[in-house]
């Protein structure tokens, strides 16, 4: 009872039946994944590969309040993601998923940077294409799974977003962006598509006609220089459900970890 009066109270709703609506609104597919074994795609063989690329971590902090930070923790490569950091992305995502109290998430670099996409150095190693697209489908996997959880979910992007790191902004709700960030899709400047699943969900956030700006030109993205709904600059009305992201956005701001002010509304 408890909990659902402060669900309500985050959600804003006012009364129990409209508390359900926004359940239903926020209901989505928790499970299900893009690749199978329908697929040929064997999960267990790639989280063996993926786990001789060690470093970093992906840490998970669950906070009381049903607002959880997932945090890219790399920061002596820009917060790369290992090999081990895409399969303890995929353990969180799980975690999440059971968790079902959580309502909102918060996705965020360490260090005051987002992140820089695949690591090379295992990219490199990862040297034959049947291995580079299990990879890939791995990660469209726990993309996919992570933009379906039943919450709302922010990537508080601060730094660069570069390569994959834009792809995994692409699998929230919602971008806000710090002054000085940049969201970009560097994968032409390395003869690559975006393998993690980024450019699909690029055209349904943004349309196909900007999806192409943005992918083939490389273009960057800075706070405002992109429509609201892209950047995170919501207007004063917004729709409700923007609002319940800048509820949580402002709480995130008050725990201290974040200086974005100048880039929300006063
Ligand atoms: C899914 C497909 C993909 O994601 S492909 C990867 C796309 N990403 C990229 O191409 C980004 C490559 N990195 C860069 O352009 C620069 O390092 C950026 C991020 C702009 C930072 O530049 P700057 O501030 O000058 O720092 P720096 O270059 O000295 O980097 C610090 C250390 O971090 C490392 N680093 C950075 N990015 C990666 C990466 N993606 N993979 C592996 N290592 C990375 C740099 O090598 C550097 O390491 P070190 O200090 O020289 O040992």
């Amino acid at each position: 009872m408890v909990l659902c009066a402060v669900r309500r109270q985050l959600l804003g709703c006012s009364s129990s039946s409209s508390c359900g609506a926004w359940a239903r609104m926020l209901q989505r597919q928790s499970s299900g994944c893009v690749y199978s074994s329908t697929h040929g795609f064997n999960p267990e063989e790639i989280r063996e590969k993926l786990q001789a690329f060690p470093g970093g971590s992906i840490d998970l902090l669950k906070q009381e309040s049903g607002v959880a930070v997932l945090t890219i923790n790399n920061p002596s490569r820009m917060n790369a993601f290992s090999g081990s950091m895409m399969v303890d992305l995929e353990e969180r995502v799980s975690q999440l998923e059971s968790w079902t109290d959580c309502k909102g998430l918060i996705v965020q670099g360490a260090a005051g940077t987002f992140c820089s996409g695949s690591d090379l150095n295992a990219v490199r190693a990862i040297s034959n294409p049947q291995d580079g697209m299990k990879m890939c489908m791995f990660m469209q996997n726990a993309l996919t799974r992570l933009l379906r959880l039943p919450l709302i979910s922010v990537a508080l992007v601060e730094g660069r977003a570069l390569g994959g790191g834009a792809e995994l902004t692409t699998a929230c709700d919602f971008r806000l962006m710090a002054s000085g960030s940049v969201i970009q899709f560097v994968h032409k400047h390395m003869g690559l598509v975006p393998g993690w699943g980024g450019a699909a969900r690029l055209v349904r956030i943004v349309g196909s006609q900007n999806a192409l700006k943005l992918l083939g030109g490389a273009v960057k993205v800075e706070p405002r220089s992109w429509p609201a709904d892209w950047t995170g600059r919501w207007s004063p009305g917004g729709t409700p459900r923007q609002r319940r992201v800048q509820t949580l956005c402002y709480s995130k701001l008050k725990a201290g970890s974040v200086n974005i002010q100048k880039d929300l509304p006063q």
